[in-house]
């Protein structure tokens, strides 16, 4: 049941644009998580993952790195995915280049939308190119882990599903999310076509991907808060400063 929606109306024309806004800045202060459907709508999303799949088949996908398991102290996968960092801005990932701008204006528009002008007391300035990511299915995983325990900078993850006809009993590659505070409760979502999630980076939101049994696909941006970010300027060198993108006119 995929809204209609039209395509080539920029996300801030589009009518439910403050709509989506307000769902965000209310589920992100209420748990820490905001789940939307039919982001893109259907042509927009098919175009997105033509782009992704064609990536993949050009073979430039990089394995996630591996981890020494202290354990068993061998060389374990603790990842299985395989990614490629990409800008948008490559003559062969335009749509996912306009997916960027748009997944942009919902986060910034949110950060002013807000009553007290923030969304979860940040100021966005920055994020990182887009991680296209993919688990070819032998039961890939990813383990339970937080994606900014240490300040790194980054408050807001976001990351856009798209796969298509997925049954989370026969494929598995369930995202399933451990709130910090809502003791036996998680959040379970599933990783359907054109759905797009956003959480806090930080320890409030530990996170596991179940093993996939299908060649499961996702697009993650993160957004950079712009003291969080200096200050951890300061403290340590950025890992890789090469994927990160700072907005011109970050207000
Ligand atoms: O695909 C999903 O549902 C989420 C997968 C996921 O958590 N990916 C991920 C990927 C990462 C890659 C580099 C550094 C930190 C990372 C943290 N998380
Ligand atoms: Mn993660």
């Amino acid at each position: 049941n995929h809204s209609v929606v039209s395509t080539d109306v920029p996300m801030s024309k589009r009518s439910d644009y403050v709509d989506l806004c307000r769902n965000i800045i209310r589920d992100m202060d209420l748990y820490g998580v905001c789940v939307l459907d039919n982001f893109l709508g259907y042509e927009r999303g098919m175009s997105v993952l033509n782009e992704v799949m064609n990536l993949y088949s050009m073979g430039v996908f990089k394995d996630g790195e591996l981890v020494r398991n202290k354990a068993s102290n061998n060389l374990k996968t603790i990842r299985g995915d395989e990614i490629i960092w990409v800008d948008g801005r490559e003559n062969s990932c335009k749509h996912i280049g306009q997916l960027i701008s748009d997944v942009d204006s919902v986060v910034m528009g949110s950060n002013q939308m807000n009553d007290n002008g923030k969304l979860g007391n940040y100021t966005i300035n920055g994020r990182t190119k887009a991680m296209v990511a993919c688990y070819p299915g032998h039961g890939s995983h990813y383990v339970k882990h937080v994606d900014n325990p240490n300040k790194d900078g980054r408050c807001i993850t976001a990351i856009y599903y798209l796969n298509k006809d997925w049954d989370i009993k026969e494929n598995g590659g369930l995202l399933r999310i451990f709130p910090e505070g809502w003791s036996d409760q998680v959040a379970d979502i599933e990783p359907l076509f054109d759905r797009i999630l956003f959480f806090w980076s930080d320890r409030r939101n530990p996170h596991e991907v179940q093993p996939a049994f299908k060649t499961r696909y996702a697009i993650t941006l993160w957004y950079f808060d712009g003291n969080e970010k200096e200050e951890a300027g300061k403290k340590f060198h950025v890992a890789s400063q090469s994927n990160i993108c700072c907005f011109e006119n970050a207000t």
